[in-house]
């Protein structure tokens, strides 16, 4: 799915009207009924309670004002109310005169009428339309639901907050539970910064132009399993083991052959071929024992990797999970940086070696995938000033040096050499525990040597791997999650994502 600016959707708005030859009135009425399924779904007249819809200026209130028809004449209890302002909208002026005089009207030029803990509260007071934070008596507004401990659901977006860009640290913004929006996600909504302002969101398809959506050049994509139709497809039946690859991981050191056991095993559970392992004398019998169907290939050094072997047979290479940071070890992947021609994972240790040692990074091959977790990009670039920046920097940082970077977390952001962001929709905070990152490195590392694109093998494994962390996670819950247990779960979440041909 694409993830439009604040300004395309109002162009996808207007695209759609004229499409379809209706009124933006039109338009109004069928988000908001949409909006008013979704909560009559959830909520009975009786669990609802009486409601109150806080209704801004613009098409946002409007939003607000044809929910509040909709849900009085579903036998909802219902009250509206209205931000003092100098200009309505037009369509906003259309639902103000079609709300049924049974439903009570209050203005909010005295401040908010007192609300009782746990009412439901419908913020409608700003949406994609602001323009500059809140102040003077909507900021107020603001700030006093915040503090009634109601149970607030956003239409569209949280008021106060802008849809792409930061506000001010200090601005008022409505914390709700839930933000329901339409069609599309909002950058906002993907932002750990933003997580307590928007609550659990949900979007609502409202039939937005499928012309205008594709045509439109977006920034940035959020992943879901149509976005992959066609990117993995069913094993031949004349299939043998050398069409999918011989991938290499380097990885573990003394106290951590762990992470190389996680990373072989995921590697293992994502098709590759075949694979090989590197690691130091101390890891051959466990890696042995643990992960019988990799080839071990042990180095002179017991307790660390100081030889790259012959890089020869690999489709594809993997280092990074469990390294160290040893002199000798940074040598190895000076030598890997110089000499691979095979694709490169590089994670974990080998991210913070790069950071240690920047000048390294001018020697990244093209299209090498770096798979960091924040503190480890920082190393890489700089320490953020918010989310935003982040993304700015992931931005930057691969267009440098042509690269694709995957920023771990909720929303796990992949970032292209040619600028463009994708945002992960799998995954749960029961996969943030030690070792989730080993198993991602082998699932790339195993789509690399599979010949999937740079692309295609980061946003599919990131994909694979957070659907498999959301299956696990049914059995285990998500503190009882372990690395482990997303390997486990692999297979499962790559059958989901392979595209059969029936014909
Ligand atoms: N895209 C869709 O899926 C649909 C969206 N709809 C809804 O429409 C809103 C966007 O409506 P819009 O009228 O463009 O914008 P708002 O309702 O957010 O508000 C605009 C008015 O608010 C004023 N404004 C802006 N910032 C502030 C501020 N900080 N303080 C006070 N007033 C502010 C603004 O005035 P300007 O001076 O900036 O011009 C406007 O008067 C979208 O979010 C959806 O809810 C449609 O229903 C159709 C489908
Ligand atoms: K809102």
């Amino acid at each position: 799915m694409k993830i439009l600016t604040a300004d395309q959707t109002h162009q996808a708005d207007q695209a759609t009207i004229r499409e379809e030859k209706i009124t933006s009135e039109v338009l109004m009425e069928r988000a908001a009924t949409a909006f008013t399924d979704w909560l009559t779904a959830r909520q009975s007249p009786a669990e609802a309670g009486e409601i109150m819809v806080l209704c801004g200026p613009g098409n946002n209130g409007g939003d607000g004002l044809v929910a509040a028809r909709r849900l009085h004449e579903r036998g909802y209890r219902v009250q509206v109310g209205l931000l003092p302002a100098s200009k309505h909208s037009d369509d906003f002026t259309i639902n103000r005169q079609r709300l049924p005089a049974a439903v009570p009207v209050t203005d909010l030029a005295a401040g908010l009428p007192s609300i009782q803990p746990n009412a439901l509260v419908l913020d409608a007071l700003f949406g994609t339309g602001l323009s500059r934070p809140l102040d003077g008596a909507a900021a107020a507004i603001v700030q006093q639901l915040n503090a009634a401990q109601a149970r607030v659901i956003a239409i569209d977006i949280p008021s106060g907050l802008l849809a792409d860009a930061p506000q001010p640290a200090d601005s008022a913004v409505v914390r709700a539970r839930h933000t329901v929006s339409f069609e599309l996600p909002k950058l906002a909504f993907l932002l750990p910064q933003n997580a307590e302002y928007v609550g659990h969101w949900h979007l609502l398809p409202i039939g937005l132009s499928r012309e205008f959506i594709e045509e439109t050049d977006a920034a940035m994509h959020f992943v879901d399993a149509t976005m992959l139709a066609g990117w993995l497809p069913e094993r031949p039946k004349f299939a043998h083991k050398g069409t999918y690859g011989h991938a290499l991981l380097l990885a573990g050191s003394h106290g951590k052959i762990g992470a190389a056991v996680l990373a072989t095993k995921a590697c293992l559970h994502s098709g590759a071929g075949l694979l090989t392992v590197r690691v130091p004398g101390i890891g051959y019998d466990i890696l042995q024992i643990s992960a019988p169907e990799a080839m071990t290939l042990t180095d002179p050094a017991t307790d660390f990797i100081t030889e790259l072997p012959d890089l020869k047979p690999y489709s594809a290479i993997g280092i990074g999970p469990g390294l160290g940071k040893e002199k000798s070890t940074k040598d190895v992947l000076v030598k890997l940086l110089r000499e691979a021609q095979a694709p490169l994972v590089i994670d974990a240790d080998a991210l913070n070696l790069l950071g240690e040692n920047r000048e390294l990074l001018a020697q990244l091959p093209a299209d090498s995938i770096l798979t960091p977790h924040p503190k480890e990009f920082e190393r890489l670039t700089q320490p953020a000033r918010d989310d935003y920046h982040r993304l700015e920097l992931l931005r930057t940082f691969c267009q440098q040096y042509r690269c694709y970077t995957v920023l771990k977390g909720a929303y796990t952001c992949l970032g292209a050499p040619e600028g463009t962001l994708y945002f992960n929709s799998t995954g749960n905070a029961g996969m943030a525990t030690g070792g989730s990152g080993d198993v991602l490195t082998g699932v790339i590392t195993a789509l690399r040597a599979q010949h999937l694109s740079p692309l295609h093998a980061a946003v599919l494994g990131v994909y694979a791997h957070g659907r498999a962390g959301d299956l696990a996670a049914q059995e285990t819950g998500e503190a009882g999650l372990l690395a482990g247990d997303i390997v486990r779960f692999l297979g499962p979440a790559f059958r989901e994502v392979t595209t059969r041909t029936e014909f």
